[in-house]
């Protein structure tokens, strides 16, 4: 939610006898709309990322200026606000047009819907949210249809969030899952997905997808040896709030910039969920009997595990190698990783088809690609972009990869199976698969580690011995994790 907009319109003074008469000029439009509504085409039209286009197109702003960190911050909540609570929007828009919703222009409803969270998620006042709307309708797609787009406002201005959910939203005794779908704002299929995963009644899914709506906070990680959380702590200030669950966890309250950090600067602290920081902690301190000197991150780009478990590594005079197929993503594993006090190997590989020897690792983590399921508050468009069958397209590849994983480590050895989805068809039923040797592979020769006692003093983690966590319960994304242990 946000404070009333700052920006005015510029005053155009017609005062008889103060001066020549200047020619009547529109008022120019808001700036901070403008890029929303551009960040908003960039997603829709270019399949761009939110969190992508948006940082590029503020610098751009900041640089023409005057466009300052407040007008930064509306933007930004325009931008992922609007996109998260599309879903919601659309039936709001739809229920006052006249015509299906796919034959209203795109651009048109980008500035529809931009206007419905000015009005219905924001606490800008009526008058100024459809002023400012309207005037935007006119810059970028003309007078003729900033008419269609006040009339619409108009009438969605004529009630308030509850009172259209009330109206758009089928009763959740008729339909729970569209109910949901609309109140919530997610596609009717991740709601299903979601709530097959975390199973209950309706109280858990509801604060599921509420949690998912949620701006997620900016966590921290100092990395070990390298920054503390007291240093952190010292240069954020009267932004800095204590992690919750990682020891090298440290969140910035709103406001709090991270890139002004010298130590995130220079690689020796990151920005990294504490969901992430969870599992590369819990496979690092998992026990291991006999030698603790090579480990590796199968899947490591962008690299922000494999950081932590390089300076946890550095730590216990233990090397790492990252590795990661795509070879732009493993110049930003090299990028991340630079600077690590101990040994370290970044390289491009397919981790189905290694590039090491079998049994060369201690301890071997694969994150596997998935349908990202688990991280849906930080990336506010995904959740349209997805299918359902994008969950099952990645098990062949997840099942690949672990069993890859399983082979790369040494009898005795560790494999952290890693997701940020929940979904069982993309957590247990792979792992189970693996081990229990299905589609056609024999059974791997590995037993499952309890994982629970590994995060230590984190609740409600689920029955074990593989982990679950969520973004309601412990703030962080839905991460997986199952550890392994190979056996022959
Ligand atoms: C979930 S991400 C890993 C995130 C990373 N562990 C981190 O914390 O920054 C999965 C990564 O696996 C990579 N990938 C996909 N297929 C792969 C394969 N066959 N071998 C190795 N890496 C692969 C993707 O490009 C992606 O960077």
């Amino acid at each position: 939610m946000n404070d009333q907009p700052r920006r005015r319109r510029p005053q155009h003074s017609s005062r008889p006898g103060s001066g020549p008469r200047k020619p009547y000029r529109s008022p120019s439009p808001d700036p901070v709309r403008r890029l929303a509504w551009d960040a908003l085409r960039a997603v829709d039209e270019r399949d761009a990322y939110a969190n992508l286009v948006l940082p590029a197109l503020l610098r751009e702003a900041e640089k023409k200026g005057p466009f300052d960190r407040r007008d930064a911050a509306l933007a930004t909540e325009l931008v992922y606000g609007t996109l998260r609570r599309r879903g919601t929007y659309d039936a709001v828009i739809a229920a006052c047009v006249d015509r299906p919703l796919r034959e209203v222009d795109p651009p048109v409803l980008d500035v529809l819907s931009l206007g419905a969270h000015q009005l219905l998620g924001t606490r800008i006042p009526t008058h100024a949210a459809v002023s400012a709307t309207v005037e935007l309708a006119r810059e970028v797609v003309g007078d003729g249809r900033s008419k269609f787009v006040n009339a619409v406002l108009r009438k969605i201005a004529a009630d308030d969030l509850d009172g259209w959910l009330s109206r758009v939203a089928p009763p959740y005794d008729e339909d729970a899952e569209d109910h949901l779908a609309v109140v919530h704002s997610h596609p009717r299929w991740v709601v299903s997905a979601l709530w097959d995963a975390l199973g209950g009644g309706r109280a858990g899914i509801e604060e599921l997808l509420t949690a998912d709506n949620e701006r997620p906070q900016v966590t921290l990680v100092a990395r070990p040896g390298r920054s503390t959380v007291d240093e952190l702590a010292d240069a954020v200030g009267e932004f800095a709030e204590p992690g919750q669950w990682s020891p090298y966890a440290l969140r910035l309250a709103d406001g709090g910039d991270p890139a002004a950090l010298d130590a995130v600067r220079e690689g020796r602290a990151g920005v990294q969920d504490e969901g992430s920081q969870l599992v590369a902690l819990a496979l690092a301190a998992a026990p291991l009997d006999g030698p603790d000197r090579r480990w590796l991150d199968a899947c490591a780009g962008p690299g922000g595990k494999a950081a932590l478990l390089a300076a946890l590594a550095a730590g216990r005079g233990a090397a790492v190698v990252a590795s990661e197929k795509l070879p732009h993503r493993a110049r930003l594993v090299a990028r991340t990783l630079a600077g690590n006090p101990g040994p370290y190997q970044v390289v491009t590989a397919d981790g189905t088809r290694p590039a090491w020897r079998e049994g060369a690792f201690d301890r071997v983590l694969v994150d596997v690609p998935c349908s990202g399921l688990g991280a849906l508050r930080r990336r506010p468009e995904s959740r349209w972009r997805r299918r359902p069958q994008d969950v099952a397209a990645f098990g062949p590849l997840q099942r690949d990869l672990l069993r890859s994983a399983l082979r790369a480590v040494r009898v005795g050895g560790v494999v952290g199976y890693a997701t940020c989805s929940p979904h069982p068809a993309e957590t247990r039923v792979v792992v189970d698969d693996v081990l229990r040797g299905r589609s056609g592979t024999p059974a791997a020769a590995a037993e499952l580690i309890d994982a629970r006692p590994l995060m230590p003093g984190v609740p409600d983690l689920g029955d074990g011995p593989d982990v679950q966590l969520w973004p309601h319960r412990h703030g962080t994304d839905a991460m997986y994790l199952a550890l392994l242990r190979r056996t022959a």
